[in-house]
């Protein structure tokens, strides 16, 4: 498929059957409470894998899960085969995980080149990372990143004036730079116009053509556009999984999330 070119609805089929994360009967209690229940799911290599599902169903938990914010009270989260639970949190980023909560966390008062900049892997301390690591090579690798989100025209803008959407694209950028295996996303769109979500739309599917992502999305038009499939939670268990028309056409789903 070529660059920004978006089917009008997504290819179930993701372009390899091999596992790069294996959920097993994973669960989580906050005083007595499970907030994830005995869940077990698996994502391929270069899969766009959606998480849908009501309030409350236990979608950022699992990615808090995934990313070692969170530690379960039992199960495992298997990532090219490491158990990740052995891991803190900077060790798991290390390993390949790269993980955007809903609010985009940038610094404000640099630009978007030095955002960039610092988001580089081996960048200890804000002087280092400005004064020592100004190579071409390094600006080259910027360059395209900020062509990638959107932001070729804005390297120069401090990252406080920047839109909201723009924002979440240049989080996004600074998170690819380290090159992750694994994406994982909380709430992309969520505040971005319907251009900025059009615009977001390609670049995660952009994203998956080498890297896998999972995503955590309410809106099913979104949804149908870029999943190659979607996973159903409700009350911290697996309601459904499959293409975004099959679980769209499952009663258990129209009953519990999308008929409201
Ligand atoms: N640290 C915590 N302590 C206590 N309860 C928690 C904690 N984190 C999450 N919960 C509870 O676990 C349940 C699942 O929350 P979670 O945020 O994972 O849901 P969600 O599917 O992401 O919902 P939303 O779509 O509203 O973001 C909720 O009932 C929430 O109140």
């Amino acid at each position: 498929m070529p660059n920004g070119a978006l089917p009008q609805a997504a290819s179930a089929v993701p372009p390899s059957n091999e596992q790069i994360l294996r959920i097993e009967d994973l669960t989580v209690s906050f005083d007595g409470f499970k907030a994830v229940d005995g869940l077990s799911l698996s994502v391929e290599r270069n899969e766009l894998r959606v998480i849908i599902g009501p309030n409350g169903a236990g979608k950022t938990t699992l990615l808090d899960m995934v990313c070692g914010k969170t530690k379960p009270s039992a199960g495992r989260v298997l990532f090219n085969g490491q158990d990740l639970g052995r891991l803190n949190e900077y060790e798991i980023v290390r390993a390949g995980v790269g993980r955007k909560f809903q609010t985009p966390s940038v610094y404000e008062d640099l630009t978007v080149l030095e955002n960039f900049e610092i988001s580089l892997p081996r960048m200890h301390g804000l002087l280092q990372s400005l004064t020592f690591r100004r190579t071409p090579a390094v600006r080259e690798r910027i360059d395209a990143m900020a062509e990638q989100v959107f932001l070729a025209e804005r390297l120069g803008h401090r990252a406080g004036q920047l839109s909201h959407g723009q924002k979440q694209w240049l989080e996004i950028g600074m998170l690819l730079m380290q090159e992750p295996e694994l994406l994982l996303l909380d709430e992309p769109v969520a505040g971005m116009s319907p251009r900025e979500r059009e615009q977001t739309g390609d670049l995660l599917r952009r994203i998956s053509t080498g890297k896998s992502v999972v995503v955590i999305e309410h809106d099913m038009d979104f949804v149908k556009r870029i999943a190659h499939r979607v996973t159903v939670l409700h009350q911290g268990r697996l309601l459904s999984e499959g293409t975004a028309a099959e679980v769209q056409a499952d009663p258990r789903v129209i009953d519990v999330y999308l008929g409201h």
